[in-house]
C-alpha cells in the first residue's frame, strides 16, 4: 500500500530518493525520461506556451511527506525555491497523522463570470429584467459551452448587483450579473470567459446598457476548500517545552495575526509557503489562487487571518483553514507542461476538488510548523539551518564544500554570505 511516511528521507541522495519514488509510482519509460531529464520543460514547449521565449527558468521539485488527509495517503509534489518549507510541512504531517491525520473537504467548484453593464435609463427596471430572463440567459450561457455540459457541469445560476446606487458615490452607477459556473476539474478561466463574452449582446439588449467587461472573478466564493486537525498537545512538546505551551504559542500568534493586519498578511505568506508550491508544481495559475486567498482574508472587512486555531474541551489544538482555490486538473498549461502531468500523478489526485483540499491541508500544516517555530526556538533555528546551504552557494562553495561550510555557519552562529565567503578563503586556500 502506498505510504507517505518515508523517515529519513531527506538524508538520502537525489538519486536514492528518485529510486524509492519509482518503485513507489508506476511511471511509464515516458514519464521516467521526463523525471530524469536535464530539460523537463523542452525550450521548443516552452516557446508555445508563451510569447517572447528565450529559455525556461526551472525550480527545485520536492516531495512533502507523511501527509494522510481523509484517510488517504499523499506524496506532495512541491516546486519552490525557499528553504525549510517542506522540512516543516513535513514535519508537523507527521505529528497529525499521529493525531489520526488531517480532514478536508470541498463545495461545489462554482466559479463566477461577471459582466459589468453601464448607462442603463433605469438601472433597478434592467435588474428586474434580467432576472425574470434568468433561465434563458442560463440557457445561453450552456449552450455556447455544450460540451461542459455534457461532463455535468456549466452555469447553474445567476445573479444581479446594482454598484453604486448613492447618489454620493464618486463612481458610476453599474449593472454586475454574476453567472455561476461549474467549471467540472478545469480552473475555468477561459470557459468562463467564453460563456460571459457570449451572453454580452442578449444582456445589452435586455437592458438598454452598454456592456463593458466580460471576465470571470478571481474572487469563487461559492468554491471553497476546507482543511482541519485536531491534535493533542502532548504530540506538540519539544525539548524544551511543554505540548501545552507549544499549542497556547500558537493560539496566541493566530490572535496576533487576527488582530493585527501588518501580522496577518506574514502569518498568511507562511500559509502561501504551503499552497504555493503545489500550485506551481501542477502547473497551475498562482496568481488566481493567491488573489482569492487574500481576498478571502479580507471578507469581514478587515484584512485578518486565513487560519483559525484554538483548543477544544479536551485541550487540543484545533486547526481551521477555509479558502477559495481557483485550480484544474485539466486545462490551462496542466496538460501542456510535462512535469505538471507527473506532479498530479504523484499527488494522485482524482478531481480539481480533491486537489484543492490537498492544497488547503499543506497551507494549514505550513501555517502551524512556522508558528510552532516562532512560539519557540524563533524561526532562524530551524529555517536559517537550512538555508546554510544556499548562503554557502551564494559565497562561492562548491561540490563537498558546501555541506562543509553550512555546517561551520551553524556551529559557529553566523549565517550570513560575508562570513561563509571567509570560510570559502579559508578552504580554498
Ligand atoms: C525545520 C524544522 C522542520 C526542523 O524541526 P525539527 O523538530 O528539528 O525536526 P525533526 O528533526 O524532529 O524531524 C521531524 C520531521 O520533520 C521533517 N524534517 C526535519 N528536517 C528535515 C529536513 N532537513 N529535510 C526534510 N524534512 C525534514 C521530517 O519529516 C522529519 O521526520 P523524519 O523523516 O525524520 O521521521 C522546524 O524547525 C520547522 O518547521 N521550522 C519552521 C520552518 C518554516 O516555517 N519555514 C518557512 C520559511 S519562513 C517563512 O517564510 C514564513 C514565516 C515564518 O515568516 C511565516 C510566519 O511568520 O508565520
Ligand atoms: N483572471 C484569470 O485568472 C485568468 C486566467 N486565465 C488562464 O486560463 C487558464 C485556465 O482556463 P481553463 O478554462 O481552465 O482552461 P482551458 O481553456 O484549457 O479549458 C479547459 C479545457 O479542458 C477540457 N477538459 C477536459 N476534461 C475536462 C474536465 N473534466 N472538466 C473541465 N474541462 C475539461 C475542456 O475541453 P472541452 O473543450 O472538450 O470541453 C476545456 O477545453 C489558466 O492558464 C489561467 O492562467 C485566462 C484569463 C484570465
Amino acid at each position: 500500500m502506498k505510504t507517505s511516511r518515508i523517515p529519513g528521507f531527506y538524508n538520502k541522495t537525489v538519486e536514492e530518493r528518485r529510486e524509492l519514488l519509482t518503485a513507489m509510482e508506476s511511471f511509464t519509460e515516458d514519464e521516467m525520461d521526463i523525471l530524469f531529464s536535464k530539460e523537463p520543460l523542452p525550450t521548443e514547449t516552452a516557446d508555445k506556451m508563451i510569447e517572447n521565449v528565450i529559455g525556461t527558468f526551472p525550480l527545485p521539485l520536492g516531495l512533502g511527506l507523511n501527509f494522510l488527509i481523509n484517510d488517504k495517503e499523499y506524496t506532495i509534489p512541491m516546486a519552490v525555491e525557499e528553504p525549510s518549507i517542506l522540512a516543516s510541512a513535513s514535519h508537523i504531517a507527521k505529528i497529525v497523522r499521529e493525531a489520526g491525520g488531517f480532514t478536508a473537504e470541498s463545495s461545489e467548484r462554482v466559479m463566477i463570470g461577471q459582466i459589468q453593464v453601464v448607462g442603463c435609463t433605469d438601472f433597478a427596471e434592467a435588474k428586474e429584467t434580467i432576472l425574470q430572463e434568468k433561465d434563458a440567459l442560463i440557457d445561453a450561457a450552456n449552450a455556447s459551452y455544450p460540451s461542459l455540459m455534457a461532463r455535468g457541469g456549466g452555469a447553474e445560476d445567476l445573479e444581479v448587483r446594482v454598484l453604486n446606487e448613492s447618489s454620493d458615490s464618486q463612481y458610476g452607477q453599474m449593472l454586475v450579473l454574476h453567472v455561476y459556473i461549474n467549471t467540472c476539474d478545469a480552473m475555468g478561466a477561459n470557459i468562463i470567459n467564453t460563456m460571459v463574452e457570449s451572453l454580452a449582446p442578449t444582456v445589452e439588449k435586455l437592458t438598454g446598457g452598454k456592456v463593458y467587461l466580460r471576465i470571470l472573478s478571481n474572487y469563487p466564493d461559492r468554491s471553497l476548500a476546507k482543511a482541519r486537525c485536531v491534535i493533542p498537545p502532548e504530540l506538540l512538546a519539544t525539548n524544551d517545552f511543554s505540548g501545552e505551551a507549544v499549542r497556547d504559542g500558537v493560539i496566541h500568534a493566530y490572535e496576533f495575526a487576527a488582530s493585527d493586519p501588518y501580522r496577518a498578511v506574514t502569518h498568511n505568506k507562511g500559509i502561501m509557503n504551503g499552497i504555493d508550491p503545489i500550485v506551481i508544481a501542477t502547473g497551475n495559475d498562482w496568481r488566481a489562487v493567491e488573489a482569492g486567498a487574500h481576498a478571502h482574508a479580507s471578507r469581514f472587512g478587515k484584512y485578518g487571518s486565513m487560519t483559525v486555531w484554538s483548543k477544544d474541551n479536551k485541550g487540543n489544538l484545533v486547526g481551521e483553514l477555509e479558502l477559495p482555490m481557483s485550480v484544474g486538473t485539466v486545462g490551462g498549461s496542466i496538460r501542456v507542461h510535462p512535469m505538471a502531468k507527473i506532479s498530479l500523478k504523484i499527488l494522485g489526485v482524482e478531481t480539481a476538488r480533491e486537489l484543492a483540499q490537498v492544497m488547503v491541508t499543506v497551507g494549514l500544516a505550513q501555517n502551524l510548523g512556522a508558528l510552532k517555530a516562532l512560539a519557540t526556538d524563533g524561526i532562524q533555528k530551524g529555517h536559517m539551518a537550512l538555508h546554510s546551504r544556499s548562503v554557502a552557494i551564494a559565497a562561492g562553495a562548491t561540490g563537498e564544500m558546501i555541506d562543509i561550510i553550512a555546517e561551520r555557519l551553524v556551529n559557529e552562529k553566523e549565517i550570513r554570505v560575508g562570513k561563509a565567503k571567509e570560510l570559502v578563503d579559508e578552504y580554498t586556500k
